[in-house]
């Protein structure tokens, strides 16, 4: 039984502070582990020299629309960082899953759970073909940047709906408190689709455009490529069992109002030199197509022009 001291003034019962480690210190994961060690939790954001460096210095600065703060955080450029952790939001893009996977196989506990904080369909699958410890898929709404080094800018959002699986819930809770909602659903794999064809629709044609939203869909004929994209995605995961919601057009078309002024991580990707997880998004459409002898020959188009352009741009 909590005593009246272990209470929250809501009356919930106050947990002891979470151990995690954020693998991958970019925009989501400063984001979410800014949140969370801003609530008191024991944090440590891996990642590249430079963001660390800058942590380390004068801490994670957090700029919401809400407030703008230093955060006392820890940061590491070794994946050995994880040690210790119960949690461990894996933050990298879909690209670096497996090589991150690798480097932390070794320093990880045998219960900790991980959570896949990545687009893609498919990043818990491959985790769980290389790791023994708990990996569930966790579908992440948030628009974020890194506007500089240990700088993270959040424009909105931030919730995440999460598979159930082994590792509990109630970290979940913790999560909440700290302002970051959380939902445990079953349904992640259709919601994980529904993300997968908002990615398809968006990210390279922001990307090939450099142009954000608002003013994407107001180009001639935009919306019509969009539909076409969106019909290819339905039929593959047709094929592949997942029953999609019947207003998945609405809700592609519904985006650009949200986020007039987002420019897609893989424009971002492009504009700063970086290869995409072009081959993640609109290229596992193609693949899964292929396997059920679905053409996606607009998804392939867009798979091909943005290599292109990480070619021509240097990317790697
Ligand atoms: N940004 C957003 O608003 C949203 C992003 N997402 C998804 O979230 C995932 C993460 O995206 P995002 O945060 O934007 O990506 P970022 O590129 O901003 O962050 C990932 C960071 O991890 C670093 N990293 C990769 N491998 C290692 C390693 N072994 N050791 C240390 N650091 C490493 C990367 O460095 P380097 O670049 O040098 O490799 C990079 O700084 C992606 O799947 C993305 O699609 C989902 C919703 C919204
Ligand atoms: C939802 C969307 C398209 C928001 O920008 C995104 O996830 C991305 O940019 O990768």
């Amino acid at each position: 039984m909590a005593t009246a001291d272990e209470k929250n003034l809501d009356g919930g019962t106050e947990a002891a502070p979470l151990r995690i480690a954020v693998m991958g210190a970019g925009a989501v994961g400063c984001y979410f582990g800014g949140m969370l060690a801003r609530a008191g939790h024991e944090v440590v954001l891996i990642g590249r020299p430079a963001h660390v460096q800058a942590i380390e210095a004068d801490g994670l600065r957090l700029q919401t629309r809400g407030f703008d703060e230093r955060v006392r955080v820890g940061a590491s450029t070794h994946v050995g960082a994880v040690e210790g952790a119960s949690l461990v939001l894996f933050c990298v893009k879909s690209t670096d899953t497996e090589a991150a996977a690798q480097a932390m196989r070794p320093h990880l506990g045998a219960d900790t759970l991980l959570l896949s904080l990545q687009n893609g369909a498919d990043n818990a699958e491959r985790l769980r073909t290389l790791l023994p410890q708990p990996v569930r898929a966790a579908v992440v709404y948030v628009a974020t940047e890194m506007a500089g080094p240990g700088h993270v800018l959040h424009h909105g959002r931030g919730e995440l709906l999460v598979e159930p699986g082994r590792g509990g819930d109630d970290w979940a809770e913790a999560f909440r408190a700290a302002g970051v909602p959380v939902a445990i659903s079953d349904d992640v794999r259709q919601a994980l689709w529904v993300k997968l064809i908002l990615n398809c629709a968006y990210n390279a044609l922001s990307a090939i455009s450099q142009q954000p939203y608002g003013l994407l869909v107001a180009g001639a004929g935009v919306t019509d490529v969009m539909h076409l994209i969106v019909r290819e995605c339905v039929a593959v995961a047709a094929a592949e069992g997942v029953e999609l919601p019947a207003d998945i057009d609405a809700s592609v078309l519904a985006l650009a109002g949200s986020m007039p002024g987002q420019r897609s991580s893989t424009a971002q990707d492009l504009a700063r030199g970086k290869s995409t997880e072009i081959d993640h998004l609109n290229g596992y459409v193609v693949r899964r197509g292929r396997q059920h002898a679905i053409a996606t020959p607009v998804n392939q188009t867009l798979v091909t022009l943005v290599h292109l352009l990480e070619s021509g741009r240097g990317a790697g």
